[in-house]
């Protein structure tokens, strides 16, 4: 139904997503969330995802991760369009494509860091046999390989986070979504995080998506995308000074009047 192939860069995008439009609710309580998203991530690339609270981000982050399914658009993932896909399809897409970083870590306190991460790997309650050695090589990757059989309670906030980080790359996904990432650090731990999912997006086989709300860290981006009333309203790469879309809500809104936008 939609054309995949419009992108104009040398690179195939990892995720593409057209026209996502998601509702909650039904009758009088029905909220329109998002309303017609389009977006393609590219690999090697770290894009923050901005905007006021309430405007569509983790709704977004979680229809792009397989969590939540959308009311209509489309959306391809590792050239792999979910339309039509089974809940069990869809799984297993998000199990080896998709790697999530929450702001709350999301650790198990009962498990060391190599058995949080080696948890990643753990497929259909069958750990492969390199598990303890992939693991080992994701904490190291971020830096922990030292804290390999440490307790999550005996982490900083910081090194939580990095073992999160190691967790999702464990799997070796395409896309990497993070939801405020940051938000539960301080300054400095804040950076080093953003810094360091800047230094995993430059794998030119992973694209890294992250929504933040922390100005400290726009300097890791390569792209920043700004979402508004369910509308991405900016899209812009700081270090070649291009905005592109950079259009108002408002005119958004005049354009879905006008048909350009479907109702769901
Ligand atoms: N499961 C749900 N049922 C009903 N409404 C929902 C549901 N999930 C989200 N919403 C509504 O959708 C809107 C967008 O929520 P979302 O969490 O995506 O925003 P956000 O941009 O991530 O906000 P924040 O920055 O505060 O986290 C909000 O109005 C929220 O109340």
């Amino acid at each position: 139904m939609n054309d995949f192939s419009t992108s104009a860069s040398v690179a195939e995008p990892l995720l593409v997503a057209r026209q996502i439009k998601k509702v909650f609710g039904t009758g009088a309580g029905e909220v329109q969330v998002l309303k017609g998203i389009d977006l393609d991530l590219k690999p090697g690339e770290l894009t923050l995802l901005m905007g006021p609270s309430g405007s569509g981000k983790t709704t977004l982050l979680s229809i792009l991760g397989c969590i939540l399914t959308q009311n209509s658009g489309e959306l391809e993932i590792a050239g792999r369009n979910t339309t039509g896909m089974s809940p069990e399809e869809m799984a297993d897409l998000r199990r080896h494509h998709i790697g999530f970083v929450f702001q709350s870590y999301n650790l198990f306190p009962t498990l060391t860091a190599l058995e949080n991460v080696m948890l990643a790997l753990d497929v259909r309650d069958q750990l492969p046999a390199d598990a303890p050695h992939r693991a080992a090589s994701a904490l190291n990757a971020v830096g922990l390989s030292h804290r390999i059989n440490t307790y999550p309670s005996k982490l900083s906030g910081g090194e939580k986070q990095r073992v999160a980080i190691a967790r999702a790359l464990a799997g070796s996904p395409s896309v990497i979504l993070a939801d405020e990432p940051t938000a539960a650090l301080d300054s400095e731990n804040g950076q080093a995080v953003m810094a360091l999912l800047a230094e995993v997006s430059r794998d030119t086989s992973r694209a890294v998506l992250a929504v933040t709300h922390d100005h400290r860290t726009l300097k890791y981006a390569d792209r920043i995308i700004r979402i508004e009333d369910g509308f991405i309203v900016g899209d812009e790469r700081p270090s070649q000074g291009e905005i592109v879309n950079h259009n108002s809500v408002g005119e958004h809104a005049a354009a879905a009047a006008n048909g350009s936008h479907d109702h769901v």
